[in-house]
């Protein structure tokens, strides 16, 4: 990867409590900034003070209101090479939206609402208040809980801003696919909002106050919330599990391995697909794909595996080894049947059968309330990062469309794709060498 992460967690130096005299009583104001104050120095010690801080605290003299867990505390940078919320890990609770330009909009309140949205995400994200809108107070309690924020353009923008010139090749609109069942009202728009945090009234506070700073430029096209594994929930990091059940996330590409920045950032000066402007960014398939529960649910365990060709219990190949060994394509049964099936979702979906067709999957779970049938709305935003969709996204589902024992099971509702630029360097914006450009 490049050598300057948009990411750091940081933890702030201690500081002592607000203490305000008001009236005849004594109010005790913890700003989110104070707060982050105080777990930082939780988080500083150790992330396990947990709820033993308080007793801690007491202990020594020190003033009793301690934070009970150090969630809040997380805190990435809006600033950097690459936008947040793509590599880093996948938070709580996570909000996508879409906007439209509203007529008459065009390049000019396009850059003004880039910079505004910027301004606030980078306040946000370092849990001080924003500037110039009026205070929500959502989340006037609570750290910055890992909250990121990610800004994408659709493939319409360019037309509405008269940029079309600058439209990249790679944000050509998706193949339809055989089983697509698309929502064009869910599905596309001119600007993408990603918003993700470890606590849901800091993601419902970024949301709230992104949208409000839109004023007169652009207006809400769709919006979708989704979740995940609350930090500290598991004994141990493991990967998510989705709602089948199933580990999902394992052969993920990883930040570490030496080619994850040419799969998933457009290169340096851009490349033959992409111009100049996305250097250091990505493009976001999302796809909110309902999942046939009560069907799911009628199957046997070991139908279930068969499905993805992994355990269920810990995601192991049905091939054999841990979650982490490598599927084996060929090893058969005694009766010389294939371990993992031939349409089995994890080898249909490989690399190694797809031509080295490669994404980063950053999804989210949703659960809309229940259908007129009184089966859940619910399933997964399926959110995908790459340098090009061309070479991750469409080869593999081109393939899942044609063979994948899963195909079954879910439903693709809504769709878009998104070019999201690179990292907006201190006092610029995301977007800026597109729209100043
Ligand atoms: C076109 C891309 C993909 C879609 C759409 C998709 C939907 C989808 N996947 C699961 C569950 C699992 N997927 C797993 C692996 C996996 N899936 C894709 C791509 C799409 N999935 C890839 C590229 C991979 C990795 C393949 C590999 O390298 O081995 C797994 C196995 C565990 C893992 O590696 O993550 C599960 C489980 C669901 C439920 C779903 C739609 C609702
Ligand atoms: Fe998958």
């Amino acid at each position: 990867m490049s050598d300057e992460k948009a990411t750091t967690t940081e933890a702030e130096p201690p500081r002592t409590r607000d203490r305000e005299e008001a009236g005849g009583g004594t109010t005790l104001s913890l700003s989110r900034r104070r707060l982050l104050g105080t777990v930082g120095a939780a988080g500083a010690g150790g992330l396990a003070l947990g709820a033993s801080g308080g007793a801690l605290a007491l202990s020594q003299g020190r003033d009793p209101v301690t934070p009970l867990a150090s969630v809040g505390t997380g805190r990435h940078t809006f600033h950097g090479t690459h936008q947040p919320g793509i590599v880093e890990p996948g938070q709580a609770h996570g909000h996508l939206a879409a906007f439209d330009l509203v007529p008459g909009a065009g390049r000019r309140e396009a850059a003004a609402l880039l910079r505004r949205w910027s301004a606030a995400a980078a306040a946000l994200m370092a849990g001080e208040p924003v500037e110039g809108v009026a205070a929500t107070g959502i989340a006037d309690d609570a750290g910055p809980s890992s909250l990121t924020v990610t800004f994408g353009f659709g493939a319409s923008f360019f037309d509405r801003t008269g940029l079309a010139d600058q439209r990249p090749a790679a944000l050509e609109p998706l193949p339809e696919f055989s089983a697509d069942e698309l929502d064009g009202r869910r599905s596309n728009g001119d600007l993408w909002v990603q918003v993700a945090a470890d606590d849901g009234l800091v993601a419902f506070d970024a949301l709230r106050v992104l949208q409000r700073e839109t004023g007169r430029a652009a207006r809400l096209r769709w919006q979708m919330t989704g979740f995940n594994r609350t930090p500290g929930a598991t004994d141990r990091p493991r990967t998510a599990r989705n709602l089948m059940g199933q580990v999902d996330g394992t052969n993920n590409p990883r930040p570490e391995d030496d080619d994850f920045d040419r799969h998933v950032f457009v290169p340096r000066g851009g490349d033959r697909r992409s111009p100049a402007w996305m250097e250091h960014g990505s493009y976001a398939v999302v796809r909110r794909i309902r999942m046939l529960l009560d069907e799911w649910d009628k199957q046997s365990l070991e139908q279930q595996e068969r499905v993805i060709g992994r355990r269920k219990s810990d995601g192991a190949p049905l091939s054999g080894g841990d979650e982490r060994t490598p599927l084996d394509l060929e090893k058969t049964d005694a009766r010389g049947r294939l371990l993992v099936p031939f349409n089995a979702h994890a080898r249909v979906s490989a690399p190694e059968t797809s031509g080295g067709a490669t994404m980063l999957r950053r999804p989210f779970s949703y659960h809309d309330g229940f259908l007129p049938d009184g089966a859940p709305d619910a399933g997964l935003l399926f959110v995908a990062w790459q340098a090009d969709p061309q070479r991750g996204f469409v080869p593999v589902q081109r393939k899942l469309d044609r063979g994948d024992a899963l195909s079954r099971f879910v439903r693709h509702e809504a769709s878009a794709l998104f070019a999201v630029p690179g990292g907006a360097p201190e006092g610029g914006y995301v977007g800026q060498p597109l729209l100043e450009g």
